[in-house]
């Protein structure tokens, strides 16, 4: 079972689930299928990524694939601390181009539900940190998609002096409405 915040941004929710704690440590469901019914989510697992960031500063992002490939996304992290980010790139809704910015940690267990049709980025705001997502599409590469993280149209602030980016998230291109399809 899972207590659901919404977001500035709908379809964007933030899912605590229900830890259970003793002498020993925690348990809790991490992926539940009748969890995330429950919460009104219409999710399958395809596959699950991690991603450890060794340095304070790392961003990746933002990325996407587009449809047919386009993935949802229920984001953790496992250890550390990161603040994740969803950009909404559904050219129909009223949030469009705006971002919501989540703070995940492996102590607040959060996860973040990104729906289709959002650009993902993910800052580390601990040195080596780790995120675990499941993503409910397969790997694509020649659907996948790449836009700036300072693109000033969408404005995140990310609030690093040094982000370390990969170089394709350096080489990145701002976002033109065409990039994407959903
Ligand atoms: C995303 C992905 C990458 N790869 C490979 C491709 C490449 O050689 C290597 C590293 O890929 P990247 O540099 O794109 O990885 P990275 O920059 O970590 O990309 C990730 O960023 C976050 C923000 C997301 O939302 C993810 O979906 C994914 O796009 O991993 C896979 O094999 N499967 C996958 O699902």
């Amino acid at each position: 079972m899972y207590r659901v915040e919404k977001t500035e941004i709908p379809g964007v929710l933030i899912l605590t689930p229900m830890v259970f704690e003793d002498q020993r440590g925690f348990f809790y469901e991490a992926y539940s299928e009748k969890a995330l019914q429950e919460a009104g989510i219409d999710f399958m697992a395809k596959q699950e990524n991690r991603i450890m960031n060794e340095y304070v500063g790392v961003i990746r992002g933002l990325h996407f694939q587009n449809v047919p490939y386009a993935q949802a996304k229920i984001v953790r992290c496992t250890k550390g601390h990161v603040d994740d980010v969803a950009v909404d790139l559904r050219k129909d809704s009223t949030t469009y181009l705006k971002w919501v910015m989540v703070g995940l940690s492996a102590q607040n267990h959060k996860q973040l539900y990104i729906p289709k049709g959002f650009a993902h980025g993910v800052i580390s705001r601990e040195s080596h940190s780790e995120i675990e997502y499941y993503v409910d599409e397969t790997y694509c590469p020649e659907a996948d998609r790449t836009v700036r993280f300072d693109d000033p149209l969408i404005g995140i602030k990310w609030d690093v002096e040094t982000p370390i980016l990969s170089a394709k998230d350096q080489n990145a291109p701002l976002y033109k409405e065409s990039d994407c399809n959903f």
